[in-house]
């Protein structure tokens, strides 16, 4: 049953609402899903994020918690008694939050304009796709690195970095299948991909991530919204 106490103000489709949903499911919180509508933004979310009116909100016993990093590391806070989010080093910690930075920073925001098509021209769709590539190749670096030859960039379970980085996994995959890129590949990317693997069948992950398919139609049609911005 949906806990009153906890409420995530989002939308389906979007991977950072995903992010905070992975975080609560890997807690075991229940909470309620307010879904926004496409094209409008409701009082509530006004209200509770006036700053920057954008989702994922968290609530939790009233008070609104925005910006989904902000919010996984307040759900590893809250609920303590859950398997630990954030890595307990310090070095890793600060590793973990550099490349969570990285990810919302240099990788989403070309992802997002590949997706939804407002990268034009020959020219600057090769830009981008060389940008992402470079992206991807800096993450399967990284998994090495924080992973250190474990399941998960967290370790032997899944942690701040899975989750920052594994919400946009069913954009990625949406990205390959309506462009000739592949990002997540066995040969080029193997500690990815079987990270993916991984990631993307556990219990906390595979019901919030959405099926490919919805993102391609999804994406057609934000595409003409995109460009028009
Ligand atoms: N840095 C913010 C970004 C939030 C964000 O960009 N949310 C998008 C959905 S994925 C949104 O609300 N877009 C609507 C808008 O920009 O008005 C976070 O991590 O929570």
């Amino acid at each position: 049953m949906a806990s009153t106490d906890v409420k995530v103000i989002g939308k389906a489709p979007s991977p950072l609402v995903n992010r905070v949903q992975i975080a609560l499911n890997l807690k075991s919180v229940d909470y309620e899903f307010l879904e926004e509508q496409m094209g409008s933004k409701s009082e509530l979310l006004l209200k509770s994020n006036p700053v920057h009116k954008k989702i994922p909100v968290m609530i939790h016993g009233g008070k609104p918690i925005c910006e989904s990093l902000i919010i996984v590391q307040y759900i590893d806070e809250a609920w303590t008694d859950g398997p630990s989010i954030l890595p307990l080093d310090p070095y890793a910690r600060a590793m973990a939050r550099f490349w969570a930075a990285y990810v919302d920073d240099k990788f989403y925001p070309t992802l997002r304009a590949f997706a939804f098509g407002s990268v034009e021209g020959e020219e600057a769709k090769a830009v981008a796709r060389e940008q992402l590539m470079e992206g991807i190749m800096l993450l399967e670096d990284a998994f090495a690195k924080c992973g250190k030859g474990k399941d998960f960039f967290g370790g032997d379970t899944i942690g701040y970095l899975d989750v920052a980085i594994g919400c946009f996994l069913g954009w990625m995959r949406a990205v390959e299948q309506m462009s000739s890129i592949k990002l997540i590949d066995e040969t080029k990317t193997p500690g990815l991909f079987g990270w993916a693997e991984r990631f993307g069948s556990n219990d906390a992950v595979k019901d919030v991530i959405p099926k490919t398919e919805t993102l391609v139609e999804l994406a057609k049609t934000m595409a003409p919204r995109a460009k028009a911005q």
